[in-house]
């Protein structure tokens, strides 16, 4: 699904992220870390946001030769979302679902959800982190995504979102999309059915054998 080689990203001279060769399959895969280890870099790097040297393609998309197909197909979740302050998570959630060609229904399911109702025509200068949280994580799910990239998404969520949050990725796994997640904790996403695990660490990433499932516990 994507293939990355050759990539080395820096800022400002300091080099904070080499990967000669990694290819993730279709299915679920979860990135861990510590702080500072280069998650969220790898992760908006992906997303096509931040410059680089190397490639990256997802199946014949190149992220530079086909910059609009890759960038359709590919959604993103912040770690820590930040916006300003002035719009609503109505005026950012509409926004994003005309770029990303979603339907209103998949639209009204997502803020349903997720719980965003009570709050959608406030702006989110006046959010609560798990507020703020929820509006970027209907975002991430807007459009048909063939990869959804989710940096830390349970952080800040009560258990109920978190639930919803494992329900939502579930379901759109169901459907053949791929995702990357990430955490700095060692347990987060047991309860999903991971195919890679992760780590990354000293600039590189390198894959560890696959955490066992809560289905596997039984
Ligand atoms: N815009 C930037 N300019 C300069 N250095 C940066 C920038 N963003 C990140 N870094 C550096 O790159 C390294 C990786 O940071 P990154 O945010 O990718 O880590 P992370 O694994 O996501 O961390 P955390 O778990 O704390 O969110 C760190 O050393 C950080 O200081």
């Amino acid at each position: 699904m994507l293939q990355i080689t050759n990539l080395h990203k820096s800022y400002g001279g300091h080099l904070v992220l080499q990967v000669p060769s990694l290819f993730l399959k279709e299915g679920i895969h979860w990135f861990k870390g510590a702080n500072g280890s280069g998650k969220t870099t790898f992760f908006r790097t992906l997303a096509g946001m931040l410059p680089f040297e190397g490639e990256i393609k997802m199946g014949t998309w190149d992220i530079r030769k086909n910059p609009i197909d890759y960038r359709l197909h590919i959604n993103y979740g912040e770690a820590e979302p930040d916006y300003p302050e002035f719009l609503t998570a109505n005026d950012l959630i509409q926004f994003v679902a005309k770029a990303k060609k979603a339907s209103q229904k998949q639209v009204d399911e997502l803020i349903e959800l997720l719980g965003i109702e009570p709050f959608l025509y406030q702006p989110s200068g006046t959010y609560s982190s798990g507020m703020l949280k929820k509006t970027s994580l209907a975002v991430a799910f807007l459009g048909q995504p063939k990869v959804i990239i989710l940096d830390e998404p349970l952080i800040t969520i009560d258990d109920a979102t978190v639930q919803k949050v494992y329900e939502l990725v579930q379901r759109y796994h169901a459907q053949g999309v791929t995702f990357l997640l990430s955490s700095h904790q060692d347990f987060r996403f047991e309860a999903l059915p991971i195919k890679q695990l992760f780590e990354v660490k000293d600039k590189k990433i390198t894959e560890l054998p696959p955490p066992r499932g809560e289905n596997d516990r039984h």
